[in-house]
């Protein structure tokens, strides 16, 4: 069943147009069921794209042995998340400092001030429109007026950082009868993610029955998904869905996501609005920290292949009478 495979007419966002109650009604089960779906006209150019594409390779093309003293906060070699995943992390705000100690490091003297410029152009449009994308989705699931509110409220401290991942597929992917994971199932720990892929595809989410859906790359479009803070934070309204990318080619694939957080400190609790009157709370209230440090130290491989998600970590499966947040919203 699990391995079953179909795709899915996700729905587009076109940030150009007004948002019509169609669209949002859309994009609300979009977000319900699935977790996931496509924005277009988001305003960072195709040209972009090809410039950050561009470093990502120079960056990975690196000998293994200066990408090693990166050190395993920014840079995770093969053999880590899978034998075919590496990654460069790239923290904000300051894209630029946290670029330029990586070029330092990877390029020593053939300076590349390309890189820290274009990551910090990059990274800041990515945070702008991962806000703008935020505010959207509380407005829809709360109302224009409580939705901004909350906006400003909550995720005003909210912060990004950049993975550009490389994926080199084994020699034989292509006769392989197994399916050959270039980065296992798991759920985002991010507000929201928005991913750049390149043309080679292969990124699936997991229905609520168990299926794998390909999540195709279409020109123009980015692809965005719902993390488990946001999941937790909504009382589960909006979905952080399981997915992973498969490799079918022999071609190297890269991938450019941005990951929207809350601060370490936020404690995150569904507010009484998206509960919703007469309901319960799903998620009892934590840190964001803990959350991060419990999926840490329970990922298998130490990485993204994880066994446990938030509903493991701050899920509350019946209601207690007991617990001070689970009072009926409103009282
Ligand atoms: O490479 C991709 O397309 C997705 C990567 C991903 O899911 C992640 O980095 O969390
Ligand atoms: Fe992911």
């Amino acid at each position: 069943m699990s391995e079953l495979q179909s795709s899915l007419q996700l729905p587009v966002l076109d940030l150009t147009q007004p948002i019509q109650s169609s669209v949002l009604s859309s994009l609300s089960q979009a977000c319900g069921d699935w977790g996931f779906f496509y924005v277009t006209n988001h305003g960072i150019s195709k040209e972009m794209f090809n410039r950050v594409y561009s470093l990502s390779r120079d960056v990975f093309s690196v000998p293994l042995e200066s990408k090693l003293k990166l050190g395993s906060f920014s840079y995770t070699p093969r053999f880590i998340a899978s034998p075919y995943f590496e990654s460069l992390v790239v923290s904000g705000p300051d894209f630029s400092g946290s670029a330029k100690a990586s070029a330092d490091v990877l390029f020593q003297d053939h300076h590349k001030p390309e890189l820290r410029d274009t990551l910090q152009e990059y990274g800041a449009k990515m945070a702008e429109l991962s806000q703008r994308l935020l505010k959207i989705l509380l407005m829809m699931t709360l109302g224009d007026e409580t939705g901004k509110r909350c906006y400003q409220n909550e995720f005003s401290n909210c912060h990004g950082y950049l993975r550009l991942v490389n994926y080199t597929p084994p020699h034989d992917v292509e006769k392989h009868e197994e399916l050959v994971e270039g980065l296992g199932m798991h759920t985002d720990m991010s507000c929201i993610t928005i991913v750049y892929q390149d043309s080679v595809g292969g990124l699936q989410m997991r229905s609520k029955e168990g299926k794998w859906i390909d999540i195709n790359p279409c020109e123009n479009l980015l692809v965005v998904n719902i993390g488990d803070l946001m999941q937790a934070w909504s009382n589960g309204r909006l979905r952080s869905s399981e997915h992973r990318v498969v490799l079918r080619k022999l071609v190297n694939r890269v991938s450019l996501a941005f990951f929207l957080c809350f601060e370490d400190e936020k404690v995150i609790l569904a507010p009484k609005e998206i509960v919703g009157e007469g309901n319960c709370r799903s998620y009892k209230s934590f840190k964001c920290l803990e959350y991060l440090n419990f999926r840490q130290s329970n990922e298998v491989g130490k990485f993204e292949r994880i066994g446990y998600t938030v509903k493991d970590f701050a899920g509350l499966k019946l209601p207690q009478p007991d617990d001070p947040y689970q009072e009926k919203p409103g009282i």
